[in-house]
């Protein structure tokens, strides 16, 4: 009898256990959970013209949003803002400038008006061993992925902080890269420039929280946009058999995660599944607004550590087979 009353009370104990977690989470999560509507509001993506920045600009535009994009061509700008009115009857603002040069920045986004949400997109990327590239190529990769992302939260924080009060949540979102969760091979610049990123999110996240301002990072995977076809024309194999273990997506399906994430108040949003590992087994100390989400990283952790060690085996694995064929 006695017996049976102890595997029952383990059993109450078992249960609750989780239940407790889940409740603690749900009290103790920081920043708390916030919805960013994008309806009417204003949405300033940069890299607006091509690849993921277009796709972003198409849907934010037809769920209602007023938008403006930032891009360096005025051609491809021109191209875009067509495209989009011919899909969507919407009429995008356009705004050439080189995120590099602050003062053509604080110019475009002084002339567009107060924002609501940022979309910081930019990016370039140039896949190469850090002893073939050129110290130059890694400066431009530097600068236009996070210096760029500098001048233009500075040149947006101003506007973006007075006007809040009667406008609602403002949001401020960075297009990572899955590259920026791990470093991968050929990436030395870009790891670095998109891992930059995410120091920068996490520490700005802490200064504009009281201004009720949401601070999202986005991490896609190697997607479908003009900007990889450009890159896969010089990539190193290994970059490529790498990459291929996170499965590519369209521009579209990523800025529809990317909008969906933003619109929830994510910090951190993967966009494929894999991505979703690689999000947990990075969680580190990066804030978490779900405790659902926060409920998993906290089981899962051992697993998932186990499981980064398992791709890091086969990551190693590959770099040996590929020098044994060179030799
Ligand atoms: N495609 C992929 O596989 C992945 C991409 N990403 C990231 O997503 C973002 C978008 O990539 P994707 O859509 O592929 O890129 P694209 O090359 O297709 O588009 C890049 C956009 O950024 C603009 N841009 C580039 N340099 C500058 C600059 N100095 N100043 C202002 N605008 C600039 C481009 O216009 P213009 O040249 O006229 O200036 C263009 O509008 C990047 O940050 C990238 O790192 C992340 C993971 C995977
Ligand atoms: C815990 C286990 C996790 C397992 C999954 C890990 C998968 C990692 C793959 C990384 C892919 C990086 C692609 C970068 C794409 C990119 O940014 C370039 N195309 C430039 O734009």
């Amino acid at each position: 009898m006695a017996i049976v009353n102890l595997f029952y009370i383990s059993l109450l104990l078992l249960l609750l256990l989780p239940l407790f977690l889940l409740f603690l989470l749900s009290i103790i999560i920081r920043p708390r959970p916030v919805q960013i509507p994008i309806k009417k509001r204003h949405v300033f993506i940069t890299g607006g013209s091509s690849g993921i920045g277009l796709a972003l600009a198409h849907q934010a535009a037809s769920e209602g949003a007023r938008i403006s994009i930032l891009s360096r061509s005025i051609d491809k700008l021109e191209e875009a803002k067509n495209a989009i009115r011919l899909s969507t009857g919407i009429d995008v603002a356009i705004f050439a400038a080189d995120v590099r040069d602050f003062e053509a920045v604080q110019r475009a986004v002084d002339e567009a008006g107060p924002i609501d949400v940022l979309i910081v997109n930019q990016g370039v990327f140039v896949a190469q061993e850090l002893e073939e590239q050129k110290l130059d190529e890694v400066r431009f990769i530097i600068d236009v992925n996070l210096m760029g992302s500098f001048n233009m939260i500075k040149a947006t924080l101003p506007g973006m902080k007075r006007s809040r009060k009667d406008r609602g949540p403002g949001s401020i979102s960075l297009m990572s890269s899955q590259a920026g969760q791990v470093g991968i091979y050929g990436y030395t610049a870009y790891s670095a420039s998109k891992f930059g990123l995410r120091g920068l999110a996490e520490a700005l996240q802490q200064e504009v929280i009281g201004d009720n301002i949401h601070v999202s990072l986005v991490f896609p995977p190697d997607t479908k946009t003009p900007g990889l076809v450009e890159e896969n024309k010089r990539k190193p194999q290994l970059t490529s058999i790498i990459a291929a273990s996170s499965s590519a997506m369209t521009a579209d399906e990523v800025a529809k995660k990317a909008l969906d994430g933003i619109k929830s108040g994510s910090f951190i949003i993967p966009c494929n599944s894999e991505g979703i590992l690689l999000s947990m087994a990075t969680a580190g100390l990066s804030p978490q607004r779900s405790y659902l989400m926060a409920f998993v990283e906290v089981v899962a952790a051992g697993i998932l550590r186990f499981a980064a060690l398992c791709f890091q085996w086969n990551l190693y694995g590959s770099i040996e087979k590929s020098r044994m064929q060179k030799n």
